[in-house]
């Protein structure tokens, strides 16, 4: 599995009069995570949508090694991007094995059974995310945190080169939003994920993006982005950023208004 370089360049999208990404331009180096912060309705997850080609850009390009991502042949699109979306209609009539199985298909021929290489892929997604308990149980009858998880397998079983993810971690526990977290920061692969919780986003990943508004006001290594300047600018919001004596990443603390009652 190699890593492929993901090059947003000016992209803007709009529905009817309303712009939901303004002119946003983003590079993700070969094996970065590279994390997508903002408030609620800043265009994360439409700018999200234009990378594994579901809402295209009206203006500019999205780029994967180089080639219009927006032109590949969808099987190539398939086999270089895997993405794992905010809330997906998850009502397989399916075991999760064979859920987690289908992150195969873009690299089968029509019909074909798994190969072993297939099923080591399958074995050690479902290992990643603390699944392989979970692999014979109905996928429509698991709680919400075990479904992200196997969400997440079938992503990582499709090998891609690029992983796109809009909140991975939502309906987790902490355990598994850190041990989740942990997996896609060591991948060689290239990440691109959008997060809410700074914290975390600081510390998995090398570079942030903060979306406000649809577009992009501050980008670059978490020590230098996350300020109590731009958190009060963009979520309007108190807080003191220290740097964690035990893990050497910026921590953020919230300063809530007001008195606690
Ligand atoms: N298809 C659409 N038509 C019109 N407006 C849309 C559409 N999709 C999203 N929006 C609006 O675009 C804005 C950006 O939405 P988006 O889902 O990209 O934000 P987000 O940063 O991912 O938000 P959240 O943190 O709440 O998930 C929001 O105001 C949303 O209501």
């Amino acid at each position: 599995m190699t890593a492929t370089e993901l090059s947003i360049d000016g992209v803007t999208l709009t529905a009817g009069a309303r712009h939901l990404v303004r002119d946003v331009s983003l590079t993700a180096r070969p094996g970065e995570t590279i994390g997508l912060v903002g408030p609620n309705g800043s265009g994360k997850s439409s700018l999200l949508r234009t990378v594994y080609r579901v809402l295209r850009p009206d203006t500019g390009r999205v780029r994967v090694d180089g080639g219009d991502a927006w032109s590949l042949p969808v099987r190539q699109l398939a086999r270089t991007v895997a993405a794992v979306v905010q809330d997906s209609a998850a009502d397989f009539d399916l075991a999760v094995r064979e859920v987690v199985a289908m992150g195969r298909t873009p690299h089968k021929r029509l019909l074909s059974g798994d190969t072993p290489e297939d099923t080591g892929f399958i074995d050690s997604a479902l290992l990643a995310v603390d699944a392989v308990h979970l692999a014979d149980r109905p996928f429509d009858r698991l709680s919400g945190g075990e479904r992200q998880r196997v969400l997440i397998a079938r992503a990582l079983a499709q090998r891609p080169t690029l992983l796109v993810l809009d909140e991975p971690t939502n309906h987790l526990d902490i355990r598994h939003q850190l041990s989740v977290l942990g997996t896609l920061r060591r991948l060689p692969t290239t990440v691109l994920l959008a997060l809410h919780d700074l914290n975390l986003a600081a510390y998995y990943c090398d570079r942030l993006y903060v979306l406000h508004d649809g577009a992009v006001t501050a980008s670059g290594p978490p020590a230098e982005v996350l300020t109590p300047h731009l958190l009060a600018e963009v979520y309007g919001v108190a807080a003191e950023v220290a740097t964690h004596p035990c893990t050497g990443a910026p921590q953020v603390t919230f300063l809530p208004e007001g008195p606690r009652v």
